[in-house]
């Protein structure tokens, strides 16, 4: 009887891993085609929903269907399988880029700003706009063992931590979202309403519906304009006092609405001189400065060669003036205040703790940093992490223990979900927040600029996500922190929830505990430092602070990680590692055919998708080819085949090779299934005499410029030919 073809989703994605996957995607349908398995590509590149979602000008040829909205809907599919590589969240210059790429390859699809409407139809691609429509669980990331192991005794390098490091963290003591918050669990279902309302009383509604679950938690808070800036003041004067590198960390990409506006008084605060003596021509041409300072840098090449050239001399001497900022290349004099985008808090802060508290500056040296997280809902962590740094020295991944994470994120909890429901008070005057029966739920007094916010989290997935956690420290043995502050708002109603739904499960003889996030990182740092794992049980941004922090620490790289997210409905949806797309690989691949990108997250998410599906559709086969490539990639990490971070070994491409002949060996050496072992035993033989000639071919081109085509939009058939360059590996690979 011929079995019924099983689905799994990989995903088309952007910059490295796209590439990434030109060489690896052919490998895995040659694998699993005679099991039954058919590996099916879907497109959540920022490129491919620019196109699906505007098709009014496109040819029949041009346009696709919205891969997204039909994987959005496949999450609530028991039967969902879906492997997810990390995707571009677009600021708007990299959304501004995109378009432009297209524009250039005969897509007529409209300018970002070319009306309100058109604007409004990008926002929906704008940002972190792909993984809360398919993260329709809570999230489950960790460095499985065999990771662990390999980190442990091939350590990466670590920078010298000194007692009298200048580096800190710089945050607000006031009037942030921290302070302000308020927040409210709903008895019963409700519907709220958002306005704002002038000092002359008249109603402008914000939102006008928004529908609450009973058992819903809301807040809402707000951040003042004035207090950020004053802040930002206090903190430039500091860095200039201290003699220190400044540094902006925010999260624009994931946080869409509210922090390219903390990021634009960031740049308005440090360039004011220049901003005020130039304000009217700034204002008519339309600089935007919450889009970085390379907004204006764009505008300059549109105005008079002697304007330019006074604009210039003026920034200048404000870089004469201001304290040294942070840089992101210095080669091309690009600032942490240049591209809300290039400086992602989650991955900048973890980096700079590796390497000993250090950022580039101008001339390419390392220096100390005063690094602004304005809001103290989450900057105390990483205070406590140089903190500790600076009393004890760098962590050693010799011996450290490791820090899994269970995050609550399904239906777009917390700030996650905030997006639609962040505004920027147009005027003094007050945000009210108003129930279906009009009683008053929050009020809060803005003046102009200052950023109001609601989130919500249901309480199915706050429930899901005790459980996960429950079940987490029980397969793993290991003690549980829900890192909660009952001095915040909204914390102190998750406590509630947290303390009744433990109550829900069996958890004798497990260490459980709730501890703010102060306490929580000084408590996993002392034991981290005694080599003791401890898992962090977290909310959403902490969940994306904490899956980049610890792996960096320990493992040099967010890549090595295990990241499942079981959905709610019953699928599964596998992402791989818990970094980004990395931008910086594809410009070395570019310049020099070298891809550093590590797959190891594609092939634990793909092993653990195989398993899933074992598992959910009754299919063998699937379960010996997880096993297999457990084992395969087990042997990987022993023979250290990941690409090194510099040319003159295999890169991203050769990784592919070895995992591959790895597989093909562990397949021919089973006995669960015949037939696998009869197809691969010929397979494996192949791969193993042809290796050197193979090896050879991959490496033909390192150091030598690659054509791909394109950046947002690579050209496939360049792609192709660039990231599958052996013919004898293609042979083996096709005839399989
Ligand atoms: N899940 C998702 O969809 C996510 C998407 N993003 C998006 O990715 C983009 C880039 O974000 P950014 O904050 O710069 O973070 P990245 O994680 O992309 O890059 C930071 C650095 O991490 C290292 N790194 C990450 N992944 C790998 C890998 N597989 N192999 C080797 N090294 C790796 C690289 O370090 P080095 O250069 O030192 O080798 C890289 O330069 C943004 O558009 C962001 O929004 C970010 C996070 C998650
Ligand atoms: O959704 C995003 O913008 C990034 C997500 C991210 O960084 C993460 O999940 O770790
Ligand atoms: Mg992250």
């Amino acid at each position: 009887m011929t079995k019924q073809t099983s689905q799994i989703i990989y995903t088309k994605v952007d910059e490295a891993p796209a590439l990434a996957t030109y060489s690896f995607l052919p490998i895995i349908r040659a694998f699993t085609k005679s099991s039954n398995i058919e590996m099916v590509s879907k497109d959540i590149s920022l490129a491919g929903r620019i196109i699906a979602n505007f098709p009014d000008n496109l040819t029949d040829d041009q346009k696709m269907s919205d891969h997204l909205a039909i994987l959005g809907e496949l999450t609530q599919d028991p039967n969902a399988n879906i492997i997810k590589l990390p995707n571009i969240s677009a600021s708007i210059p990299q959304l501004k880029a995109a378009i432009k790429e297209l524009q250039e390859k005969g897509f007529n699809v409209p300018n970002y700003d070319e009306s309100e409407e058109i604007t409004k139809r990008y926002s929906k691609i704008l940002g972190s706009a792909v993984n809360p429509v398919l993260r329709e669980g809570n999230s489950d990331r960790r460095a499985p063992g065999a990771v662990k192991n390999y980190a442990k005794n091939n350590p990466h390098r670590m920078g010298e931590w000194k007692k009298d490091s200048k580096t800190a963290v710089a945050h607000m003591q006031k009037d942030d979202f921290y302070g302000s918050e308020l927040s409210a669990t709903m008895e019963k279902e409700n519907d709220v309403k958002i306005s704002f309302i002038d000092e002359n009383g008249n109603e402008k509604v914000l939102k006008a519906s928004t529908p609450l679950e009973a058992g819903e938690v809301i807040d809402a808070t707000k951040m003042s304009a004035k207090a950020l800036q004053e802040f930002y003041q206090e903190a430039i004067d500091e860095a200039k006092k201290k003699d220190v590198l400044l540094s902006l960390h925010l999260k624009a990409t994931m946080m869409k609405v509210s922090d390219p506006i903390m990021f634009g008084y960031a740049v308005k605060v440090y360039f004011k001189d220049l901003i005020e003596k130039h304000k009217e021509l700034f204002d008519e041409l339309g600089v935007n400065f919450n889009n970085g300072i390379g907004d204006l840098y764009y505008y300059l090449d549109k105005i008079d060669a002697d304007k330019k050239a006074e604009i210039e001399a003026d920034i200048a001497a404000i870089y004469e003036k201001q304290p040294r900022l942070a840089m992101v290349n210095s080669h091309k004099g690009i600032t942490n205040l240049h591209v809300p985008s290039d400086v992602i808090i989650d991955a900048s802060m973890p980096a700079m703790i590796r390497g000993g508290g250090k950022m580039w500056n101008a001339n390419d040296k390392e220096e100390d940093t005063l690094a602004m997280i304005p809001d103290r809902c989450y900057a105390t962590t990483f205070q406590a992490v140089i903190d500790d740094c600076k009393e004890n020295g760098a962590l050693d991944p010799k011996t450290m223990g490791s820090v899994p994470n269970v995050g609550l994120m399904a239906k777009k909890a917390e700030e996650y979900g905030s997006h639609d429901k962040t505004f920027q008070a147009e005027n003094n005057g007050t945000i009210k927040v108003t129930d279906k029966n009009g009683n008053e739920v929050f009020s809060f007094d803005v003046e102009k600029g200052d950023i109001f916010r609601m989130c919500q989290a249901k309480d199915a997935p706050i429930q899901d996500w005790v459980k996960l956690a429950v079940t987490r420290a029980r397969l793993s043995n290991t003690p549980a922190i829900f890192w909660l502050d009952e001095n915040r708002a909204h914390d102190a109603q998750l406590i509630k929830k947290v303390t009744e739904y433990l109550k829900q499960h069996d958890t004798n003889g497990l260490d459980i505990s709730i501890m703010t996030p102060l306490e929580a990182t000084k408590k996993t740092l002392q034991r981290m430092r005694k080599g003791l794992d401890t898992i962090s049980v977290t909310g959403n941004v902490l969940r994306d602070y904490n899956t980049d922090l610890f792996p960096i620490l320990e493992l040099g790289t967010s890549a090595k990680m295990l990241s499942i997210v079981p959905l709610m409905k019953g699928g599964g949806l596998f992402e791989t590692g818990a970094g980004g797309s990395a931008p910086k690989h594809v410009q070395q691949f570019v310049e020099e055919s070298y891809l550093r990108w590590d797959s190891l997250g594609e092939f634990m998410a793909l092993a653990a998708s195989l398993e899933h599906l074992a598992n959910s559709q009754d299919n063998e086969k699937a379960r010996v080819l997880a096993n297999t490539l457990d084992k395969a990639t087990g042997t990987f990490l022993e023979n250290d085949k990941s690409p090194a971070r510099k040319l003159g070994s295999i890169d991203n491409r050769g990784s592919h090779f070895y995992l591959t002949l790895y597989w093909a060996q562990e397949l021919a050496a089973q006995n669960d299934d015949a037939e696998l072992k009869a197809q691969f035993e010929k397979v494996a033989k192949e791969l193993s005499e042809n290796e050197e000639i193979i090896v050879k071919e991959l490496v033909e081109n390192h150091g030598k410029p690659s054509d791909i085509g394109g950046y947002y939009l690579p050209d496939d058939t360049k792609t192709l030919a660039a990231m599958r360059p052996s013919a004898t590996l293609n042979n083996i690979i096709d005839s399989i």
